[in-house]
């Protein structure tokens, strides 16, 4: 009647079509999670969601998801055609039988939905369970000279294992499901029979049926069970997969920054005219604490200006609303007079030179460290003027491969990491200069001469606005405005002269600071 082996084979054959689309959409999948991820307006996303965290999920759930796709929609299309088959062919031998056989795979298929239902909630707990026992592992290994120096190994291994009792609990639950979920099927294929003997039996002593029909009966309706179960199970498999990709589906849902997909304006020229106009900001994370209030103040073409004030008074905040890793929410910044939102935001960044507080540098040799984002090629002897200018070039000649070497986190000094962020920076000749405790590592003679590299002028003669935040006196002194900043809001503004006569916060500041170093 039905060739059962024959469609088996044939949709086996379909297996491998399947297979070959899953990791079609596997790739594109990881891509388009990748491209949301980088192009996310709220980078403060990557602060609550820690990076490995989301790699992790990026591989492993996407990898469910191809299996999925792949394996269990296959197996799920088979089954259903043959219980399909098998339970018409049960109607046409006997309705009343072929009848308690679908009641019998009723309760089956409802039991399977629970069971499914519970499958898709541990499949989120173990992955968020699992992700964070690998955050603590990642932490405790990447932070491993503070884990030793503070003797608190037992209780790292200990907040591991926390993580681990937890996922071991879960899969406890999830076996004791599957226990269940098993012995339910193996109740109900067994009634199925015992039904099928009893009143098949009886229907033959009747002289209703054969036996030849009873036997084919029992047969069939031991493919529908089996189908129905593969079913169940398969659809159980998946909903785990559902559940566990979750996060990677919430990620895709996010909408990249308006900033790369609208094209901004390109100005014809850049003077570095820059203005802040009653700049207010909260971070999305925070939005009942105010981090920016009121800020307006202007950094002239061939300016620099430093910025200075207590610890989390929002100086690198205002660096950030400059680079447009946020945007303010109230107020606006002006470039040369034209709002910064609706500049082109490659044409801008290409435009900037930026090193931060702890700069940090990619697994990739020296050379292409200092060459990082440049859009055009850059000479080799170009690199090594920037390095020289960042007085880099010593201690990288005195490299095993100078500038081939191999860039890692233990090779080099926090100052030396510093010169090389400093020589990106040079490198790219900016039209404006953002430092955010750029010096911070470097000698006080260093910090010298790397400061008057800054303020010269641009290889098209052309001038430099730089904006620089700093607590060191000397780096201050130099600028040629100071913004003083408390509590997000500007308190005072100057040159160091000015400030002093005031006899205001930066007077106490200069002060304290003279009096630490006597
Ligand atoms: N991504 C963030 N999400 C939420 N709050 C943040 C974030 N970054 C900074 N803050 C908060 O904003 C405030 C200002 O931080 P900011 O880094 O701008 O201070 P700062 O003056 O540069 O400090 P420091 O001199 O120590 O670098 C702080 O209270 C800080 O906790």
């Amino acid at each position: 009647m039905f060739n059962f082996w024959n469609m088996q084979v044939k949709i086996f054959g379909v297996r491998g079509c399947c297979f070959g689309i899953a990791n079609m959409i596997l790739v594109k999948r990881i891509r388009e999670a990748l491209y949301s991820a980088l192009l996310l307006q709220d980078i403060s996303f990557f602060d609550s969601e820690t990076v490995g965290d989301l790699t992790s999920r990026l591989g492993a759930d996407c990898q469910q998801v191809s299996r999925v796709i792949g394996n269990d929609l296959n197996l799920i299309l088979r089954n259903v055609l043959q219980g399909a088959g098998s339970l018409i062919y049960l109607l046409v031998l006997s309705w009343p039988l072929g009848l308690c056989t679908v009641g019998i795979c009723t309760i089956l298929s409802a039991v399977m939905l629970i069971y499914g239902r519970y499958q898709k909630k541990a499949a989120r707990l173990v992955q968020e369970v699992t992700a964070s026992a690998n955050q603590v592992a990642q932490e405790t290994l990447s932070l491993i000279r503070t884990v030793r120096v503070h003797g608190t190994e037992g209780e790292e291994l200990g907040r591991y294992k926390w993580w681990l009792g937890k996922l071991a609990d879960i899969s406890l639950r999830q076996s004791a499901a599957y226990g269940f979920w098993n012995l339910s099927f193996n109740s109900l294929y067994h009634s199925t029979q015992v039904i099928a003997v009893l009143f098949g039996g009886m229907a033959i002593l009747a002289g209703h049926i054969t036996a030849e029909k009873l036997t084919k009966f029992i047969l069939y309706s031991e493919w529908l069970i089996y189908s129905t179960w593969w079913v169940g199970d398969n659809i159980s498999s998946l909903m785990q997969s559902v559940g566990a990709s979750e996060k990677v589906f919430r990620l895709m849902d996010l909408l990249p920054s308006s900033q790369f997909i609208e094209r901004g304006v390109k100005l014809q020229g850049l003077t570095g005219l820059i203005e802040f106009i009653d700049v207010s900001f909260y971070y999305p994370s925070r939005p009942t604490v105010p981090v920016v209030q009121h800020v307006s103040f202007s950094v002239h073409p061939g300016e620099v200006v430093a910025i200075v004030g207590f610890s989390g008074s929002g100086k690198s905040t205002l660096v950030n609303l400059l680079l447009q890793l946020y945007e303010p929410t109230n107020g606006q910044i002006l470039i040369d007079g034209h709002p910064l939102k609706e500049l082109d935001i490659m044409w801008w960044r290409e435009r900037i030179g930026y090193v931060g507080q702890e700069p940090k540098l990619f697994r990739m040799d020296i050379s292409s460290n200092i060459s990082y984002g440049c859009t055009h090629y850059i000479k080799q002897e170009d690199i090594e003027w920037a390095a020289k200018q960042a007085y880099a070039h010593d201690f990288i000649s005195a490299l095993p491969n100078g500038y081939e070497t191999l860039v890692d986190d233990d090779l080099l000094s926090g100052g030396q990491r510093q010169r090389i962020a400093i020589a990106r920076a040079i490198i790219r000749d900016p039209s404006i200069l953002v430092l955010d405790e750029a010096t911070s590592a470097l000698d006080a003679e260093s910090e010298y001469n790397v400061q008057g590299v800054f303020r010269s002028v641009r290889s098209d003669l052309t001038t430099r606005s730089v904006i620089v935040i700093a607590h060191r006196l000397s780096t201050i002194k130099a600028a040629d405005k100071i913004v003083v900043m408390d509590g997000g809001q500007i308190v005072e503004i100057g040159s160091h002269r000015e400030l002093l006569l005031k006899d205001g916060l930066y007077a106490r500041l200069t002060r304290k600071q003279a009096d630490a170093m006597s």
